[in-house]
This record gives C-alpha cells, structure tokens and sequence, in this order.
C-alpha cells in the first residue's frame, strides 16, 4: 500500500532522509519508530504529498506521490504532530469545514461527520468550541477529522505525545477499531511499547535511515541467539546460581534479587532437564520463563552506536 524507494530528502546539504526503502502492506499497521530528529515526519510529510524529496520516489495505492498528489490526497487521512484548532468553530462545524475541504456534500458530511464522533468518543461534544476541548479530545477529533473521506490509509504522526495514560489507552483503542475497518496505518512513536501491542510491523529509523524493519512477532524473538530465561527463586539464590553455571546451555548469569536471568543456549528439552536438576537440589522455584524482548529493547539494540548491546 505504501512504498518507499531510495528515498532522500536534504536540508541545507545535510540529510533528514537518507536512501530510505521501505514497503508498508494493504491492511497492516506500521509503528514507525526513532529518536529525535531520525527523519520521522519528514518521511510521513512526504508521503501526505507536503514535501518533495530530493531524490527517489515513493507511492501510496500505487500513486506517486509527485506526479498523482491528488489521487494520493484521496487515499490518505494525514494527522500531523502538531495541529491548529479554530477557535470559534464547534465541533460538528470544524469537521463540517473539513468535509467541505474535500467536496463532500454538506449532508453527507454531517452524517458521516456524526458517525465519526461516535467513533472518537466526542458525540456529546459536538455543540462545543474546540478550543474548549482537553487535549486528549482534540487529538481524537484531529483523527476523526482526517477519516472525513474515508481515506483507506492513515498517516499519523506521534497522535498520542502529550496524551495522559488513560488518553493514550483510549486513543489506541480507536486505533484498533480502524485497524479492524482495515485501513492501513502508518503510526510514528516514541511510546515503544505501545507500538507493540497496536503494531503488525515495525522500522527503526535513524539519521534518516531504516536500521531495521519487520514483524514485530519476529523483531521480539531473537534469531540465533542464546535466549535468556528469568528463573525466579524463593530463596537459595546463591545455589541456584552455582547449579545453573555447571550447565554446558548457561553462557551467563546476571543476578537480581531472587531472580536469575540466564542466557541459555540449549532447547526446551535442556530447559526441562535444568528445572528437574534445580528441583532435584530442593531449590524453591517460583517461576521459570522466557524473556522476550519488548519493543524498546530492539529499539535500544538496533540503535545502539556502540553496538555493544
Ligand atoms: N525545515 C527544515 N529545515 C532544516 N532542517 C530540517 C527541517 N525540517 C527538519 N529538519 C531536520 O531534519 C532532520 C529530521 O527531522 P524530522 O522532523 O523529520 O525528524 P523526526 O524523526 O520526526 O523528529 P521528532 O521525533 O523530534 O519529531 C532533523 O535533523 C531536523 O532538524
């Protein structure tokens, strides 16, 4: 649904976007994830047709976004990092102007426009000026409004930054909703491990470049690598630790309080033998488990300059 190739965008001489190739499926929701300044929003503005690149193209629906931006506005509702609100419009009136942005008919936009309320959780608030409105609700009225056309893809840009947790919790579950409608979401993010759990796929980027992309499933489960099992003890941490290190599969032990981390190389019949060997010494095991990397710590890995993660 979007692609991205050899994508380039310069300031100046120094590069915001750098050689960037990246393919987004129909359907999926990619967490577009970087620090500050990785180039983030100038991808996502090049896409919504806003910014020329430099150099390399890119398509939304197989439009190219510089010889079919107006297809290519058809097919995106683009939510930017920061948006203006009018002051002195209401609610129903600021997504009305909105419909009217794309031609829509003034009754067909009031009925979608209310559908779409209902949808973000702002129908009671419809007669409200929108400056009146807490920030978790303009950021959803910011949504509603870009679906005003029912755009099959949506590009939004950091939509929960400066959202409290109960406004992210709730804005995500709207995203959910969308995602289930089956539009393809774009979604940028420094709220890592949000991503994961709304996220089919994910792209680290940095200085401008992709470091990584893939399914998440996939991103959180190490390939090749030893694993690292949480063994939670009770007590006799100091004979847990000793029983482990005389296994052949333990490359390492890291102790934290009554829990042991232990990079293990073998498979899930060594683990067993390791959790009979431990009973077998009386060690009182609480839990024994897998630890899966979470979102942050591909982020953190991927991203780390000294490689020494
Ligand atoms: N209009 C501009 N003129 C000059 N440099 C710019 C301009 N817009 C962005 N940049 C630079 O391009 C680089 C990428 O910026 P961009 O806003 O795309 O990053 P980002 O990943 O979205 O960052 P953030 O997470 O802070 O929003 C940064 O170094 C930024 O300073």
């Amino acid at each position: 649904m979007i692609q991205i190739e050899n994508l380039c965008k310069t300031y100046q001489q120094v590069p915001a976007v750098n050689n960037l190739n990246l393919q987004i499926e129909p359907g999926s929701v990619f967490g577009f994830i970087g620090p500050n300044g990785s180039g983030k929003t100038t991808t996502m503005q090049i896409l919504a047709t806003l910014l020329k690149p430099s150099s390399g193209k890119a398509w939304v629906g197989g439009y190219d976004v510089q010889t079919e931006a107006e297809e290519v506005r058809r097919m995106i509702g683009y939510m930017p990092d920061f948006f203006g609100v009018y002051d002195y419009l209401t609610v129903m009136e600021y997504m009305e102007f909105y419909g009217a942005c794309y031609q829509i008919e003034p009754s067909q936009s009031r009925k979608v426009a209310k559908e779409l309320l209902e949808l973000v959780k702002l129908s009671e608030k419809q007669n409200h000026y929108v400056d009146e409105l807490s920030r978790g609700m303009q950021q959803r009225l910011g949504l509603a409004r870009c679906l005003i056309h029912d755009p099959k893809v949506l590009i939004l840009d950091e939509p929960a930054s400066g959202l409290d947790p109960r406004a992210r919790i709730e804005f995500r579950e709207i995203l959910k909703k969308l995602q289930q409608m089956g539009k393809t979401i774009m979604i940028s993010s420094h709220i890592l491990p949000e991503l994961a759990d709304l996220c089919d796929t994910i792209g680290v980027i940095e200085a401008g470049k992709l470091v990584t992309s893939g399914a998440v499933s996939d991103m959180l489960v190490p390939k090749n690598q030893a694993r690292t099992l949480e063994v939670h003890v009770l007590e006799e941490v100091k004979e847990a630790e000793e029983l482990l290190q005389q296994s052949e599969y333990v490359q390492s032990i890291r102790v934290e309080k009554n829990c042991l981390y232990v990079k293990f190389t073998g498979d899930s019949t060594k683990q067993v033998q390791l959790v009979q060997q431990l009973a077998k010494a009386n060690v009182p095991v609480l839990q024994i488990f897998e630890s899966k990397l979470n979102i942050e710590d591909v982020f953190m890995k991927v991203t780390d300059k000294e490689g020494n993660s």
